[in-house]
Order: structure tokens, then sequence, then C-alpha cells
């Protein structure tokens, strides 16, 4: 059985800004910020949803700058930390300098799960700046426990104090949750602590938090209202009370976190969080959200189903960057069907 007393990172103002569009105001995140923290969860991180310099003209612009937005959630919190998030080749170190100086304390340094090794540079210096610095292996159901486990070795090997397994896509079930999550807790030292990271398309990202903690993992990320991309992230209101009744202490206030989600986030969300055919494709298939648009674009332009694209785009083990695979794979079940109804 896992560690009884974990930490909470929320990710509202982070995950939660790729389901708002990064549309947030300050005002917003002033709101929410305040709410989370009567909670007691440990930390709050904010910034665009793809991190650290992330408002651009390929990720989205946000609403406001990072620097605002990071300035006024560390002017509004009394007693969590404040955290930023960062993908090494979207935020430079340059960036990082600047959240630092915002206030923040902890940098979460995102790659995907096999390119640990773009991450050396930024967390050395984040550790060399004085910020926790956790390690976050994004699309983690993509390689094998072992190849995760590697992985996770080189980050915390480049200073990485926690190292996340991320499952980006909402793709993983507990089976996989707990094997992961062990393997890493077994591989890396005993003051490295293990975290994960769930998305809720298939349903289970409260399950799967709790098995990661059942596993070794001593840090969950979760959400109000699950607010996040795809289905969202891990409800943290949920999970504060799933945690209570399995007696793990979280630290979060079940009743403050209820009302911050239902009064705080809920009347902010541009349309609800909820497992639709696109997310729950999302999940089965194992792709990444970056694929949805350009997979609708070419269902509609080869006359092929979305579903059919993203499920094989999820066999072939796509990975972000190959998204002109897209239309090779509508063009290919775009044949097979005309050979089908030639055949019938
Ligand atoms: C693009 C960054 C991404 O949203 C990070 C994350 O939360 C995930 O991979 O799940
Ligand atoms: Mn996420």
């Amino acid at each position: 059985m896992g560690n009884r007393t974990i930490r909470v990172t929320d990710v509202t103002l982070r995950d939660g800004m790729h389901a708002v569009r990064h549309q947030f105001s300050v005002e917003d995140a002033r709101a929410i910020a305040g709410a989370l923290d009567r909670t007691g969860v440990a930390i709050i991180e904010a910034t665009h949803g793809d991190g650290l310099g992330g408002s651009s003209v390929q990720y989205g612009f946000s609403k406001e700058t990072e620097e605002d937005y990071l300035r006024a959630v560390c002017e509004t919190v009394r007693n969590s930390k404040v955290a930023a998030l960062l993908l090494p080749g979207i935020g430079t170190v340059e960036h990082m300098k600047r959240a630092a100086d915002t206030g923040i304390q902890v940098i979460r340094v995102a790659t995907h799960c096999t390119e640990a090794d773009i991450s050396e540079q930024h967390i050395g210096e984040a550790r060399k700046m004085g910020l926790e610095t956790v390690g976050f292996l994004m699309m983690s159901h993509m390689v094998p426990a072992g190849v995760l486990v590697e992985e996770a070795k080189k980050m915390a090997s480049y200073g990485a104090q926690t190292v996340y397994v991320v499952d980006s896509a909402g793709a993983m079930l507990m089976g996989e949750v707990r094997e992961k999550v062990t393997a890493l807790r077994e591989a890396l030292p005993d003051e490295v602590e293990v975290g994960f990271h769930a998305h809720n398309n298939l349903g289970v990202s409260v399950a799967n938090s709790l098995a990661a903690v059942e596993a070794g993992a001593t840090r969950i990320d979760a959400s109000l209202a699950g607010l996040g991309a795809g289905a969202g992230n891990t409800p943290l209101e949920v999970f504060a009370a799933v945690a209570e009744k399995a007696g793990i202490d979280t630290g979060v206030r079940l009743y403050p976190a209820m009302d911050a989600a239902e009064d705080v986030v809920r009347p902010r969300m541009a349309r609800p969080v909820q497992t639709d055919r696109v997310s729950l494709t999302m999940g089965y298939a194992g792709v990444y959200s970056s694929f949805l648009l350009h997979a609708f674009r070419a269902a509609e332009q080869f006359g092929v189903d979305a579903r059919d694209i993203l499920v094989e785009l999820g066999k072939r083990k796509v990975v972000g960057g190959q998204e002109d695979m897209i239309v090779d794979v509508a063009v290919e079940l775009a044949k097979r069907k005309e050979v089908g109804a030639a055949g019938r």
C-alpha cells in the first residue's frame, strides 16, 4: 500500500486553460487561486495550457501575459505554492527566469515520454534558481514501463525532485497506472517522488489517481470540476472525497473544494468538460489532442470517420509533430472504403 500522505497540484489555471482557449482573465485567475488556496491544496499551477511561452500564433494567444497571471496568483495565495509548466522548445530558460521573478516556487519541465534528454538544461537551471523541480513525462501510455523508467532516471539525474507519469491522452487503465508508477517508484532514488497526472477521457481519472497513490505516487494532479484538456483532469473535489474515504491525507478540505468547483469554476466554463465522442475517442485511441482538429478536417475532406483516423493513428503510435500522417491515414481509409464498396 502506498504512502498515506500526498501532495496535490491543482492544474485548473494551466491544463484548464486549454478548455477555455487560454482566455481566463487576471480577475478569473485571482478568484480561482483564492478559492483554491482556501481548499488547502499544496500547489497551484498557472500559465498558458502549453506552458511558459505557449501564448503564440501556434498554440493560441492567452488573454493576458503569463507574468500577469503568475503575479496575480502569487499575490493571492497565502498557503499554496505556485508552479509553472515549461515544455523545452516552447519555453526557454529566459521564460523560466521571468516566471521565477514573479514569485513562483515550483517549475514542472515536460517532455514527450521518450525525450527526457531535452529537459537537462531546463531542470539544471531551475535547480540553480532554487525552484522545486518536477519532471513531467507526457504521453506515458505510449511506451512500456521499462522505457519510462529509463527516461525518468534521466530526469532524476538532471536534478528533478519528482518525476510524473503523465496520461496526457487519458488512455490508461488502473493496471497500467499501477505498473508504471510501481516501476518508477522501485527504480528511482527514495528522495525522488513519483507523481501522476490523469485525463478523464475513459472516465477513470479518479480511479487511476487512487491506483497511482496505492502504487507509491505521492504527488497527484487534479483540477476544480475537472477543468482541463480533452475530457478534463481528475476533479479535485471528487478526488479529495475519494482519497479521504480511502484514508489518504491530501491536505485538501472537501467542502471548500466542492464550493470552489461549483461557485467559482463552473460559472466560468466556456463549455462543460465532458466525455463526448471526441474526447472518448482520444482516450480510446490513445492520441494527443493536437491531432483532433486535423483529423476532423481530413475526415471531412476524404469522406471518412474521424474516429477511424484517430484509432489508426493510435495504432501507429504517432507522436506530436507527425500531423502530416493524418492525411496519409485518411487517404488510405478512403481507398479501403472505396474497395469495400466496390466489392459489395
Ligand atoms: C501541451 C502540454 C500538455 O497540456 C501537458 C499536459 O498536461 C499533458 O500532457 O497532459
Ligand atoms: Mn494534462
